[in-house]
């Protein structure tokens, strides 16, 4: 019966992506997914990135019934440590698999705390439509109701799937698909944690399948103009959060340790206080460097020339990306120009 039920997910699978299963390539780079604890019962205070790709694959035999899957080893850390080097590395060795014909998709096993900007990075830099997944879990590999052989099996059939085509970096956990634009960590520690806020999930995988209702409209990988072939390094982009009695200091110190854009966490609609900020970006701007203003709010579009006027100082909006997320897209700008209406039209762009 089990075998039946095998052969027939198999099946359905294939008959989506012609004959045979699909080639997915799982890479994977730490988290708790591939975290272990003390005991059944850790599921805070444990080890992140412990178990290396082989285990994470043996846990899951079932992969086997819907992919001719492959593993590799990329880096091994909790993506709290994840940085511009790491990910200029990921894209590098993701766009060179997905050159080759004898692959169909990509699984990217990821620490959740910065799912949210590696997959936006990718989201801009990967060159094909190919499916790209980002999968994450709550619970370390040792837990009960680990929740990472659930979400590496569903990613795994995403990402061979060709619903998924075209569709961008997708982050799929808890049954449910999100975009890599909009997707965010909403709570510290529930299984549900990844949500997009206001505009929706993309979809939900029931049944071994996929099922998409949305998708965005912003350009991506293959349509992106972004390439990271030839970086080395990624320029020094800062984020200063906006709160009441704020301060000058965070501004001034990283502009003295060169950043060539900040990007504003305001409050609101992305405002800056007067007199303390306000001045300190200018000042920012006139040394060249490329101010975005953006919102801790979380959602909604930051007005341009709305509250600060964003002309007369020669500051960029972040649309609706959250700081998190423009600090990247504002990473990528600076690779190509210094021009600050170029930056905002990427910024309406992506
Ligand atoms: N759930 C997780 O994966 C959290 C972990 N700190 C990480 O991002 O690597």
């Amino acid at each position: 019966m089990g075998t039946l039920f095998a052969l027939l997910i198999s099946l359905d699978v294939a008959n989506a992506r012609g004959p045979g299963l699909p080639n997915v390539m799982v890479l994977a780079t730490g988290g708790t997914i591939a975290g272990t604890g003390a005991s059944s019962t850790t599921v805070v205070g444990y080890t992140a990135a412990t178990v290396g790709i082989d285990t994470l694959l043996n846990a899951v035999p079932e992969l086997k019934t819907v992919a001719n899957v492959k593993g590799e080893q990329v880096f091994q850390i909790a993506s709290e440590n994840m940085n511009n080097d790491y990910w200029l590395k990921l894209a590098k060795r993701v766009n060179a698999l997905l050159a080759q014909d004898d692959v169909d998709g990509i699984v990217i096993t990821h620490g959740t705390d910065t799912i949210e900007e590696t997959s936006y990075f990718l989201d801009l830099v990967v060159k094909s439509r190919k499916p790209v997944v980002i999968v994450g879990a709550m619970r370390p590999s040792t837990a009960i109701s680990a929740d990472g052989p659930i979400n590496l099996f569903n990613a795994v059939i995403l990402a061979g799937s060709e619903e998924a085509v075209g569709k961008g970096v997708l982050v799929a956990l808890n049954d449910q698909i999100n975009a890599a634009r909009e997707v965010t960590k909403n709570n510290t520690s529930t299984a549900d944690t990844f949500r997009t806020p206001e505009l929706g999930f993309l979809g939900y995988m029931q049944g071994n399948k996929p099922y998409f209702y949305r998708q965005s409209t912003r350009r991506h990988t293959a349509d992106s103009e972004f390439d990271v072939s030839n970086l080395e390094t990624l320029p020094q982009v800062d984020i200063v959060y906006g709160y009441a009695n704020m301060n000058r200091v965070a501004v001034d110190a990283f502009v003295a340790a060169g950043a060539k854009g900040i990007v504003h966490a305001g409050v609101g609609d992305g405002s800056l206080a007067r007199p303390a900020v306000e001045p300190a970006l200018d000042e920012a701007r006139k040394k060249g460097v490329v101010i975005v203003r953006s919102s801790r709010v979380g959602n909604g579009i930051v007005a341009r020339n709305g509250e600060a006027k964003d002309d007369e100082h020669d500051f960029v909006v972040s649309d609706t990306l959250n700081p998190q997320k423009a600090r990247i897209l504002l990473m990528l700008a600076l690779t190509k120009t210094s021009d600050t209406k170029e930056i905002q039209r990427m910024f309406y762009t992506y």
